[in-house]
């Protein structure tokens, strides 16, 4: 019945689309509209932070949004939003809960897991965190000379590094400056290397994190900056001081030589790229502070209640993942494009290629058939101004539909005295999805006097490229945890809709297993031929051009 019913209401999306949908032009949409713009935007309000999402420069009319919002009724995502929120185990190949809501639940409402409250413990690791943050940040919190700390080195990779890396640049302006956080990620040498040479072992703090603390990139960095830690300190009881881990893996912390008590605890209902809300936070509570990362969590737990309690028709994940539905599966669009203005998230596009690449890039539903509709878009994005001088001209007049997110705060945080800087921002902000919109026409062409003939089908932009606008008052720490949990909750509607498990990663998980295959291969004589003639290939060229460290 579900699936008769999801069908149908996919087949009258189609239809739609075949008739109409796919005819509609955005301008003459706002010519016979004039209230389009108040129909077709929506505002959530936190308890300091809001957000407007105008999502009407799109190619949707009430026909379009009535069916999308039937998909969504009859695709139950209500049904599955609640299984979330109760810790069900919709996480199914891995048979976990997905409870990252949990890590900002600020109510007194209990949260299960298995039948056990999970809020006891997970405050538990706030107050740790705390306590800890608040050590650093005072200097409190000696190093092994008995001098405070002034750097702050987290290594860990994918979810590990990236929302810790994203939410550090986001909210830089609440950082103090005596106090630099540093990311180390890649596997290549170069990143521990040039991170070291800007630190003091007397005055660094490592922070190794890693869910399973199993992952080879992190372990093996973290070994070397250990080394590198000794080879200054020389006590192994100065490791205590210098070292704390954010990990599931208590037994692999402690093997690597962490004190327990210098471990921050999280659990394996946290999917890796949910779990900046978590221990895996901690660089951001030192960086920040701890109220900061809990204004953080703050707007995370608001967005949540908006999007459990909202109407469809009102809820702004709801909206944002059906229009990625729309243009996704009925346009063909292959990708979808996240375009801050705003220097400070211009590592937020990076942040959700993880988020939601990793989390809907798959191509087997719940029930082992293989999908017939398009999955996870490609995300990409760069901050503008600066993208508009790089990639926007292929949005404007290339062939592909590329729906776009633009995002902008209302104050910036950094006014330069005697310059206009923020109001140009805005300017290009409103041009851009302007432009984008009502393109330009032969007659407006022709109208200007000096263009030639022969060059005036270059001019020519056809417009009716789909934006959303999202306006925020200003980048704070709260703003920022609504504006991170929206997109969550978006890739989780598009998701159920898709019918897909996005809380897994196998992908991941066979390219984590191939490298190992190979790595002893590299040291041992002989050429190798194991494996297809490219991959043979490449390894004998780098085995007899390779230098012995
Ligand atoms: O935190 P870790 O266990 O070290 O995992 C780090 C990363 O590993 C893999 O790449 C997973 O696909 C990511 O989701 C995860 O964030």
């Amino acid at each position: 019945m579900v699936l008769a019913n999801k069908l149908a209401a996919w087949q009258k999306l189609q239809q739609h689309y075949d008739t109409v949908g796919q005819h509609l032009v955005m301008k003459d949409l706002f010519q016979q509209d004039g209230q389009r713009f108040d129909k077709y935007s929506r505002q959530f309000k936190g308890t300091d932070a809001s957000i407007l999402l105008d999502f009407s420069k799109n190619r949707i009319n009430d026909e379009t949004l009535g069916l999308l919002l039937e998909l969504v009724k009859e695709a139950k995502v209500e049904d599955f939003r609640a299984k979330m929120f109760n810790g069900e185990h919709i996480n199914f190949t891995e048979d976990r809960a997905v409870l990252h809501v949990a890590l900002r639940n600020l109510s007194n409402k209990p949260i299960l897991d298995d039948g056990q409250d999970v809020m006891p413990e997970v405050r538990e690791v706030l107050a740790h965190m705390k306590e800890f943050s608040d050590a650093v940040r005072s200097g409190a919190w000696k190093g092994y000379t008995g001098k405070a700390i002034t750097d702050v080195i987290n290594i860990g990779i994918g979810g590990s590094d990236l929302g810790p890396v994203m939410v550090t640049e986001a909210l830089k302006h609440y950082a103090r400056p005596d106090l630099r956080a540093h990311f180390v990620s890649n596997i290549d040498g170069t990143d521990l290397a040039e991170t070291l040479k800007q630190v003091h072992p007397e005055t660094t703090l490592f922070i190794i994190a890693s869910k399973t603390f199993t992952t080879q990139e992190t372990i093996t960095n973290a070994t070397s900056a250990k080394d590198w830690f000794l080879s200054q300190a020389k006590e192994v009881q100065h490791v205590a001081k210098h070292f704390v881990a954010l990990s599931t893996n208590t037994e692999a912390v402690t093997a690597f030589g962490i004190d327990a008590k210098n471990m921050f605890k999280f659990w394996d209902w946290v999917g890796g790229r949910y779990s900046l809300w978590s221990a895996i936070g901690l660089s951001i509570a030192i960086n920040i502070g701890f109220e900061n990362f809990e204004a953080l969590l703050r707007g995370g737990y608001e967005m949540d209640q908006h999007f459990l309690n909202t109407p469809l028709e009102e809820n702004l994940p709801v909206i944002l993942g059906v229009l990625g539905i729309w243009y996704n599966n009925f346009f063909g669009a292959q990708t979808h494009a996240l375009l801050p203005y705003d220097q400070y998230m211009h590592r937020f596009p990076a942040y959700f290629q993880q988020g939601d690449m990793e989390s809907n890039g798959k191509y087997v539903t719940r029930s082992g058939q293989r999908v017939e509709a398009s999955t996870g878009p490609i995300i990409w994005g760069e901050p503008g101004t600066n993208a508009q001088h790089s990639f926007y001209q292929l949005i404007h007049q290339g062939t592909k539909i590329i729906p776009a997110d633009f995002l902008a705060p209302v104050e910036t945080h950094n006014p330069i005295a005697g310059g206009k800087q923020h109001d140009i921002l805005l300017s290009n902000f409103f041009a851009q999805t302007e432009a984008l919109m009502v393109g330009k026409t032969e007659a407006q062409v022709r109208g200007e006097a000096s263009v030639a003939e022969n060059i005036v089908p270059h001019k020519i932009f056809q417009g009716n490229r789909p934006t959303n606008s999202i306006m925020f008052q200003k980048l704070t720490p709260s703003t920022l945890g609504s504006l991170i949990a929206m997109y969550e909750h978006k890739i989780f509607v598009q998701g159920v809709i898709w019918d897909i498990n996005s809380f897994d990663q196998w992908g991941v998980e066979l390219g984590k297993q191939l490298a190992k295959v190979i790595q002893p291969e590299l040291a041992q004589p002989g050429s190798v031929s194991s494996h297809d003639a490219s991959t043979n290939g490449l390894i004998n060229f780098y085995k007899q051009h390779k230098k012995q460290y």
